[in-house]
């Protein structure tokens, strides 16, 4: 979702700011549009009307924007919006949007990505539909990173590390794992797939010659033909289909924390201390059900973490074994958005670590309006993670 870099420039350029009280439509569907909104405060609800049943897209929130697909396409709306909250927004004339579009680089990709975003939503449910499932939803993102590789502007496609040789794998995997919940391991069984397929080309650059560590590099020879192709291929080689939808079958912590009554980070935590067998590291699906249901149902309930020592600790969820004092000092140079970014991506039991070594102010925020999950691997949490067990290393002079 398109955020606040926008703030500074559509608050000094734009109308009147216009609220709206919860329930209250902002647009329906169909109408002819002149305006985007950008959310100053408050939420916004997308929705449509499916069989007459109101159907919402997304809850939008402070920083989005919306109504921009109507005013970039020249279309009519294609979904109506109403405030979920009393909301602040601050229209976007063409004028402006024109303008935002040519002053910043940063605004465009955002507009696009956000534009893929939601494209790629409808498109997935479009092909859940019919059946296309997994394999055709990883191709509709390949082709949409393709062709936002491919159209990459000339002075930009510099600062791109190897443009020449094509997609990097790497950051086709990232960002795959940002829209959707495809393990790495499928990712690469779907490339291989089309690779086998002659759909893609895969080039390969060692990238240090001491560590034999390959870069690889997707180039689509067709692009044009690419989606209608596998399409035909797909719904006309039934078996192509099965066995990429057969090894594709692996479960994500989530996915089997939900089967196991679980929750991921005791999946997770499981997993880094092998109670799991290795050959179900990526959770086949068949085999790690059939091995969850001879464990006792505590198994799945509990985790006792082995203690460590302090010079081993090295990520969030290892706060815990941080003594209070120690913690409490580190933590004292954070500020309040650094404390919620750790807290966001702590388990339960580092949550509450966090929550007595803070101020009592901070900590009754951070569990009145907790801040939204963070993945574990989020740079910012690296980041604050790293900091404070430095910190607290320092002051027990290691
Ligand atoms: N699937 C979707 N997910 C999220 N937002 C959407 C989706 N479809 C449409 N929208 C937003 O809802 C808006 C409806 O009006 P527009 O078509 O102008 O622009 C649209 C987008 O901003």
């Amino acid at each position: 979702m398109a955020r606040s870099p926008l703030t500074s420039m559509t608050t000094k350029t734009s109308p009147t700011i216009k609220n709206y009280h919860k329930g209250k439509i902002i647009f329906h569907e169909g109408q002819e549009s002149n305006v985007a909104y950008m959310i100053k405060s408050g939420s916004v609800n997308v929705f449509k009307n499916i069989d007459n049943k109101k159907t919402v897209l997304m809850t939008l929130n402070r920083g989005d924007i919306f109504g921009e697909m109507s005013l970039l396409a020249h279309e009519k709306r294609s979904a109506s919006a109403e405030a979920a909250s009393y909301c602040e927004l601050v229209p976007l004339t063409k004028e402006i949007m024109n303008r935002l579009l040519e002053a910043s680089p940063v605004t465009v990709r955002k507009i696009v990505e956000l534009l893929a975003a939601r494209v790629l939503r409808v498109d997935t449910e479009a092909v859940t539909v019919d059946e296309g499932g997994p394999f055709l939803s990883l191709a509709t993102i390949l082709d949409l990173a393709y062709k936002d590789y491919a159209y990459t502007p000339r002075d930009k496609k510099r600062e791109i590390e190897n443009y020449d040789m094509g997609l990097s794998v790497k950051s086709f995997t990232e960002t795959v794992k940002s829209f959707a919940v495809f393990s790495a391991i499928e990712i690469d069984s779907f490339l291989q797939t089309i690779f086998k397929l002659r759909l893609i080309d895969i080039k390969s650059k060692s990238k240090c010659h001491k560590i034999a560590f390959t870069e690889k590099y997707i180039n689509i020879p067709d692009c044009k033909e690419f989606m209608p192709s596998l399409r035909r291929l797909y719904s006309e080689v039934k078996e192509i289909g099965a066995e990429v939808e057969y090894r594709m079958n692996f479960m994500t912590f989530s996915d089997l924390a939900v089967r196991t009554g679980s929750r991921p980070e005791v999946i997770y935590n499981k997993v880094m201390k092998e109670d799991f067998p290795e050959n179900l590291f990526f959770f086949n699906r068949a085999k790690a059900l059939k091995w969850s249901q001879d464990k006792e149902p505590d198994f799945f309930k509990k985790f006792k973490r082995p203690k460590k020592a302090l010079s081993e600790i090295e990520n969030v969820n290892d706060l815990i074994f941080i003594d209070n004092p120690t913690l409490q000092q580190a933590l004292k140079s954070f500020d309040y958005h650094r404390i919620s970014i750790l807290y966001s991506a702590a388990d339960e039991q580092n949550k509450a670590k966090i929550l007595y070594n803070i101020n009592k102010k901070q900590a009754s925020v951070l569990q009145s309006e907790p801040p939204p999950v963070r993945n574990v691997n989020d740079l910012d949490v690296l980041e604050c993670s790293d900091e404070v067990i430095d910190l607290s290393k320092k002051m027990k002079g290691l």
